[in-house]
């Protein structure tokens, strides 16, 4: 039974609750269904207990933003915090040690990532040439270039039409591998292919990032690299993630929550929730450009005009490019890619747009409502970069732009994901063109539903521009 004042929901059924409400692979039609019925704010029997959805601009940020501390909790009576003792930073209760290791994560990103304040030099010598191509301290535009080389030798030797999915998970894997534990893999390493195989498995299971992170194969990665750090850091001089922790928990007193095994845990999170996440968005704007030519066109001309003369692209110039902003952010409002976000749970008894929620229940933000929510956006149902254009053809964000969520807990990859997402697709837009094969029959935009959302597979076909 519903508790006194609790939002309401569909009639449940007993042991069954609402799951026959629910088409489960993918939910978010019939979650829109029942906001149509019931309201912004539903509940929803999965188990025994009820669980609260949140849908709507207005009501999301009352939970989230001004009523944030109440909202910002982790379901604790779960069969994954059961399993797992020690939690990273997605898992992990709204706490003191949450807190610690989500403002460690935030800083070291932004050093190493946006702040460039690598030690590495990153180099890459051409299998094909023998020739020393790139060569950067910023690991994000180095895997940039390695990307477009990667597409530079597929342009050249093969029959120039390539599945863009392995590519597009390689390169946001390796990023993220650059800054966690300062190295790369090549894009035909067994054993990224297993891993990434394994991220994006994992990732189907509804709501599965955060539910299978910590899979043994990529714990015994984590694990055979810190003690690889262990025996070669200097103390002091951190390159990366990893080392930096090493310092911090040297630093701190015995009794913190800095640790050995919550640091693989907080690295497991970074991993998982950085590869798929990106990539999908990447693939989504791919598949709009390929089949919305005339969008394509327009963002190269920016990017001809605005990096006429210069080597390559740096996240400064999005302040000159807001076509190419506007185009990035609505292939994410489009992609949708975290549409459940992560669950959370209130911690303690709370009141949202008039109801009445117990402690402890469980909190589902549909950002899939928000991000297509009629009167939120210009044209809420077609991909359109017009969503972020003001008439001056300014770049301009609604409040409604939420796919990283919003709040406290909102994804504190932002800024790296930001920088990828801009880099990535304006060095490949300017090197290449991208189209649709006249063989590949109309395009299929339906998502495959999951943790996160992909697009079904599609092929790309890639011509040289310059
Ligand atoms: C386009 C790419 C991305 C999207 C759409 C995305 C989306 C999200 C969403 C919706 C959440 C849940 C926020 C909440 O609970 O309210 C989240 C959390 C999180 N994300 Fe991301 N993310 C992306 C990229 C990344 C990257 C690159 C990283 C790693 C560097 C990352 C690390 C995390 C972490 C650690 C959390 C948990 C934060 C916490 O509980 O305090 N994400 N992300």
């Amino acid at each position: 039974r519903r508790p006194k004042n609790f939002p309401p929901g569909p009639p449940v059924l007993p042991i069954l609750g609402n799951i026959l409400h629910l088409n489960l692979q993918n939910p978010l039609e019939d979650l829109e269904k029942l906001r149509k019925s019931y309201g912004d704010v539903y509940s929803l029997f999965l188990g025994p207990k009820p669980n609260v959805v949140i849908n709507g601009v207005k009501a999301m940020k009352e939970a989230m933003v001004i009523k944030a501390a109440e909202f910002a909790g982790q379901p604790q009576d779960t069969f994954l915090q059961d399993v797992f003792s020690e939690k990273g930073v997605i898992l992990a209760d709204y706490s003191t040690s949450w807190r610690e290791h989500r403002r460690f994560a935030l800083m070291t990103l932004r050093n190493f990532v946006l702040q460039g304040r690598s030690c590495h030099r990153y180099m890459h010598r051409c299998s094909c040439s023998g020739k020393q191509l790139i060569d950067s301290v910023n690991g994000v535009l180095f895997s940039c270039a390695m990307l477009c080389h990667k597409l530079v030798c597929v342009v050249s030797f093969t029959g120039k039409t390539l599945c863009p999915q392995v590519m597009f998970h390689n390169v946001a894997f390796n990023i993220i591998c650059q800054v966690l534990f300062g190295t790369r893999y090549e894009y035909d390493d067994e054993f990224i292919t297993t891993i990434i195989q394994c991220v994006t498995e994992i990732t189907k299971i509804t709501n599965g990032p955060w539910a299978m992170l910590y899979d043994t194969r990529s714990s015994e990665l984590v694990l055979r690299l810190l003690n690889e750090h262990k025996k070669t850091r200097v103390p002091g001089e951190p390159r990366d993630f990893l080392d930096c922790y090493l310092d911090e928990m040297e630093k701190k007193a015995e009794d913190s929550s800095f640790s050995e095994d919550k640091l693989i845990f907080t690295a497991l999170d970074l991993l998982f929730a950085g590869t798929d996440t990106t990539s999908n968005t990447l693939l989504t704007a791919f598949l709009y450009l390929m089949n919305h030519p005339h969008i394509q066109e327009q963002c190269q001309q920016e990017i001809d005009r605005v990096l006429e003369g210069k080597d390559q692209a740096c996240f400064d110039d999005r302040h000159q490019m807001p076509y190419i902003q506007a185009v990035i952010h609505e292939s994410q409002r489009i992609a949708n890619t975290v549409p459940l976000s992560v669950f959370h749970s209130t911690t303690k008894d709370s009141e949202l747009m008039g109801y009445s929620i117990p402690k402890g229940t469980m909190i589902i933000q549909n950002l899939s409502s928000v991000l297509n929510e009629e009167g939120q956006w210009k044209y809420p149902h077609e991909f359109n970069p017009e969503n972020f254009l003001n008439d001056q053809g300014e770049f301009v964000k609604p409040d409604a732009f939420m796919p990283f969520s919003t709040g406290p807990r909102m994804c504190l990859g932002e800024g790296l994901a930001r920088m990828e997402l801009f880099l990535i697709m304006v060095t490949l837009l300017r090197k290449f063109k991208f189209i649709w094969p006249e063989d590949a029959g109309e395009p299929d935009y339906t998502p495959v539903f999951g943790g996160t959302v992909t697009p079904k597979p599609y092929p790309m076909k890639v011509q040289h521009r310059l």
